[in-house]
């Protein structure tokens, strides 16, 4: 056992933990989505975290970037073991999508950044499941589930990563041979980004535009073999590479990959939605022209849960940190106050850890949404993709987006310790900002949801009925909503403000076709207003299901669970109401008087949430492994393990560093 195993708890942390006044477990049961679930993820956690395997004996952040590569090679081989053998009884295909992210989330103890084979689960196995036939999925799947092949998800090139239709590579079919010819006709073609493409997968997911008898049929996916199975060389026919350094990321290899007329047979194209028959014919299977973008709907819906629990670990390290960290006198008599008790820095907390909270809840009921369009498509009903596109695309952008803020809110409060590598923000903030841009870009994505609302905003006009999720836009064709600050009553505000502001752009809009501007000219002009119409119809879906969630999950809750979740749920909307005053000045008949009330009232929820700050965060259940924190670990010794990564650097293994011989001792003395 190390010195600091066998340091004691920091009285500070002792003092919170004991001042909590709810049963932390009950939360966690809550957030967890049940005490089973629970169980079966801290039966996971001691299988993958108790072996140690996890542990590097070098710390990460001074190796090479190829050493730190290689590393996460070693130990991705180490967790897929893990996964295999011995979770194998925990687990099952049938449950996919909750179990993939628990085990995604363990993952996250043995990778400060992230696994090269973080592509293979997240997209190149998803996408197997949702696009091949159900022969072709009985050959791939269980090679890949076993992991006799690995594979990556390769979409993006150089020239295009937004516009899917713009793609560049080809599949060409030949009859002749029974084989699509794939190729990168300039350098902007070239795939560009996937993740463990550049030295780890063998086999990859490749989306080129399919040519069959002299015509174009847009973009389809394959399946690609770039790698010998045995001596893992790139095939003939293939450029494969690294991409290089990036802000984060730095363990994934994400890699290039061009084609020189290299051939793949016929069945590697992945034919549930649409086939190429041996003669050449084209095929369309699918009811609906998207479904070949499914893994990407299945991973903006997942993202919204690592937005949430990413956001949950800088929170934890923030408050743990928050509650040991000492500063300042503001009362002469007194000591120095913990930095917790600070209003502001409680302003910068508590809303992340309410967000953390709604981002949780919104996911678990985006996800339940997920499976009920999943069911329905299966029988052949897509009616209700369009609206889960706008919904999984706007809860994707806000979740990233706000969870990238609020997570360098929480390197702020943590002063300069928060700057450092060691305290564990810096990585999950580098993590997080990626997951704004990719799986669609943050303004991208919301001009979708926004194609929608204005869609749903003329049926709305025309008196049709509407999809659940938009049935609030009527409000737009009614009196100003009068303000009311009961939680019930700030959503229907929040509703009434994305009501107005949709209504808004579409006046706009046609005011600027009117003025004699093309239909697309009009949009174009108007998409700051639709940006922030897609967000605002966000911010309300987010707060309707935290609000609706939190009441479902607490019905049946100790009085005490209760009062914590609810007092969170309001402080998320207190806050957003206090960051959209002049939106609810336009739309709602909110006073100024109202405004300085729920700017108190707002500030007495700060007050009221202090004492239990801690327990609330521990109540995420992430233990130290998970957080690769100095500053947030479990025993509050910051200052002990701070100094302990520090004498760990390799700067620190000798007394004299060579360049003071070669540079700085040779200068000195000539400047005598
Ligand atoms: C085990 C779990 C682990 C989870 C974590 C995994 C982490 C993995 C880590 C890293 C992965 C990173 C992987 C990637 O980034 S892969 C690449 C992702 N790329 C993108 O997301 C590209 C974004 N672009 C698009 O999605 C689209 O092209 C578009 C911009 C949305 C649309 O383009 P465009 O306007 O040209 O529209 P189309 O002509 O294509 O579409 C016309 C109509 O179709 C509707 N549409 C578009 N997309 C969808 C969809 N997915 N589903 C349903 N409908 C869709 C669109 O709205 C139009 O509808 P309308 O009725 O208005 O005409
Ligand atoms: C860490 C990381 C990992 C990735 N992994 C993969 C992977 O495994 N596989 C894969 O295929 N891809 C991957 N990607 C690529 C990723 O999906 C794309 O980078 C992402 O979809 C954004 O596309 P882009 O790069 O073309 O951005 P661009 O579209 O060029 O965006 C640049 C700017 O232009 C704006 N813009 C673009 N189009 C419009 C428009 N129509 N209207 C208004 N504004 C617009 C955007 O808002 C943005 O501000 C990864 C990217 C990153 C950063």
């Amino acid at each position: 056992m190390s010195q600091l195993e066998k340091m004691e708890v920091n009285p500070d942390l002792a003092m919170e933990r004991a001042k909590c006044n709810f049963n932390i477990m009950e939360l966690t049961h809550i957030l967890d989505g049940g005490e089973e679930n629970t169980v079966r993820r801290k039966k996971i956690e001691d299988i993958a975290l108790n072996s140690g395997a996890s542990k590097d004996a070098f710390p990460e952040e001074h190796m090479s970037p190829k050493e730190k590569y290689e590393n996460a090679v070693r130990k991705s081989c180490i967790f897929a073991d893990l996964v295999k053998n011995d979770f194998a009884h925990l687990t099952g295909l049938e449950t996919f999508g909750i179990n993939s992210n628990v085990i995604r989330r363990t993952a996250d103890a043995f990778f400060k950044e992230v696994s090269p084979f973080l592509l293979h689960m997240g997209m190149f196995v998803p996408t197997i499941m949702g696009q091949c036939t159900s022969d072709q999925m009985s050959y791939w799947l269980p090679r890949a589930m076993a992991m006799q092949i690995i594979g990556t998800y390769a979409q993006t090139e150089l020239g295009h990563g937004t516009f899917i239709r713009g793609l560049e590579t080809t599949a060409t079919y030949d009859p002749e041979t029974e084989e699509f010819v794939l190729h990168s006709p300039t350098l902007s073609s070239y795939k560009w980004w996937a993740g463990g493409l550049g030295n780890t997968a063998n086999y990859c997911i490749v989306v080129a535009q399919l040519y069959t008898k002299g015509e174009c049929h847009g973009t389809h996916p394959f399946i690609v073999q770039i790698r010998d199975e045995d001596t893992h060389m790139p095939l003939p026919g293939i450029t494969v590479g690294e991409i290089g350094p990036k802000m984060g990321f730095n363990t994934a290899d994400n890699g290039f990959l061009g084609f020189d007329h290299y051939r793949i047979p016929r069945d590697h194209m992945m034919m549930k939605n649409a086939q190429v028959l041996k003669d050449g014919t084209y095929v369309k299977v699918a009811r609906h022209g998207k479904l070949t973008y499914g893994t990407m709907v299945f991973v903006r819906v997942m993202l919204v849960s690592e937005a949430a629990f990413n956001l949950a670990k800088a929170c934890t390290i923030a408050v743990r940190y928050s509650a040991i960290r000492r500063q300042s006198k503001p009362k002469p008599d007194e000591g120095e106050p913990q930095i917790l008790d600070y209003a502001t820095q409680q302003h910068k907390l508590f809303i992340t850890i309410a967000t953390a909270h709604a981002l949780q809840l919104s996911s678990s009921w985006l996800w339940r949404s997920f499976s009920a369009v999943l069911t329905e498509m299966k029988e052949g009903n897509t009616d209700k993709l369009p609206e889960f596109h706008a919904l999984s695309s706007c809860l994707k952008a806000v979740s990233t987006s706000d969870a990238a803020y609020l997570i360098e809110q929480c390197r702020h409060a943590c002063g300069g310790h928060g700057y450092m590598i060691s305290s564990g923000i810096p990585h999950l903030y580098n993590f997080v900002s990626a997951t704004r841009t990719y799986e669609g870009d943050y303004t991208v994505l919301l001009l979708q949801t926004a194609r929608f609302l204005v869609k749903a905003y003329e049926q709305a006009e025309a008196k049709q009925p509407l999809t659940p999720t938009v049935s609030y836009l009527k409000l737009a064709f009614t009196r100003k909503e009068p303000w009311d600050s009961s939680p019930a009553g700030i959503v229907r505000s929040f509703q009434a403000l994305a009501a107005g502001k949709v209504s808004t752009c579409v006046k706009n809009m046609r005011k600027r076709m009117r003025s004699g501007l093309s239909e697309v000219e009009a949009w174009e002009t108007s998409t700051i207003q639709l940006v922030s119409a897609a967000e605002a119809h966000c911010r309300a879906v987010i707060s309707d299901a935290y609000k609706s969630e939190t009441e479902r999950l607490t019905a049946n809750s100790s009085p005490n669970v209760k009062i914590v979740m609810e007092q969170l749920s309001t402080l998320y909307l207190y806050y957003w109401a206090l960051e959209r005053i002049g939106d609810l000045l336009l739309y709602t008949s909110i006073s100024e008087k109202d405004i300085v009330e729920l700017q108190t009232a707002y500030e007495e929820l700060l007050q009221k949430i202090r004492p239990n700050a801690v327990g609330i965060v521990e109540a995420f259940d992430l233990r130290d492994e998970l957080l690769h924190s100095t500053l947030g670990s479990y025993d509050g010794r910051a200052y002990e393990r701070l100094m302990d990564e520090a004498l760990r650097s390799p700067m620190n293994k000798e007394p004299i560093n060579q360049s003071y011989y070669k540079y700085l001792r040779p200068m000195m003395k000539a400047n005598l």
